[in-house]
């Protein structure tokens, strides 16, 4: 996370100049949404990424940002962890530190082992249930790696390191972008039983995947996107 995490702050406090998007954070009462666009756009010079976008996400569900390559699906969850500051618009999340998250670029460090990664960030977020954690690593096969470095690991075990070093804290809000990718089928489904958990213990879950057949039917909601908004094409 550090290294991502710090350099997309730059990256985002570049982006903030001339831009007159606002952050919120959510109230506490659990019936209000945990994210909320209201009227969020995010243009990068000519390319308007997001286009007034407005959407709620509410508490304890299981979320899914659709559409083909190029909607914005990715810009949105940037934003959401404030990794890109908005053009325009209001956006209601909670602060980064209480999101876990997996992106296309892994979040890990390179040159620590696979276990001592889930150790660091396992105590970055406070108390981790070591029931949950045994619970990830050996549904994901990650024990078999645990003392390989991550800069190591093939393409599928980095994947599998970055989503469980997402889900071990077991944060308020999971934002997940095309965690299935690169990954065997066995390990797809194991990914897809721990979100449902997750949401089950009251985690929320946005997720991202173009493996529609397979994530659709654990949504309990589903967001289009296409060309920065919200719906299909005209
Ligand atoms: N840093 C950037 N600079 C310029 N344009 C960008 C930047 N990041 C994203 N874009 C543009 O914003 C639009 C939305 O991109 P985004 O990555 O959010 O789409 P996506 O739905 O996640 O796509 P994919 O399914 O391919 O991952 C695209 O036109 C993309 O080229």
């Amino acid at each position: 996370m550090a290294t991502r995490l710090l350099s997309g702050r730059v990256v985002a406090l570049l982006d903030r100049i001339g831009s007159r998007g606002m952050y919120r954070e959510p109230s506490s009462d659990p019936s209000d949404p945990i994210v909320r666009f209201q009227d969020v756009s995010k243009r990068f010079g000519p390319v308007t990424a997001l286009d007034g976008i407005d959407c709620r996400f509410d508490r304890g569900e299981i979320h899914g940002v659709v559409g083909p390559n190029g909607s914005g699906k990715t810009t949105l969850f940037e934003i959401l962890l404030r990794l890109r500051h908005p053009t325009a618009g209001t956006v209601t999340a909670p602060s980064p530190a209480d999101i876990g998250y997996s992106f296309q670029e892994p979040q890990f460090y390179p040159g620590l082992t696979a276990g001592e990664n889930l150790s660091v960030f396992a105590r970055l977020h406070g108390d981790v249930d070591p029931e949950w954690r045994r619970s990830v690593t050996d549904r994901l096969r990650l024990d078999r790696v645990r003392h390989q470095r991550a800069a190591a690991l093939s393409g599928g075990f980095r994947k599998k390191l970055d989503v469980a070093i997402a889900l071990v804290s077991r944060p308020e809000l999971l934002v997940l972008d095309e965690p299935l990718a690169g990954i065997d089928q066995l390990s797809r489904e194991r990914v897809l039983e721990l979100i449902v958990e997750h949401a089950e213990d009251g985690g929320t879950v946005l997720v991202s995947s173009h493996d529609r057949e397979r994530v659709d039917p654990i949504l309990d909601s589903s967001l289009a996107l296409y060309d920065g908004r919200i719906g299909g094409p005209e």
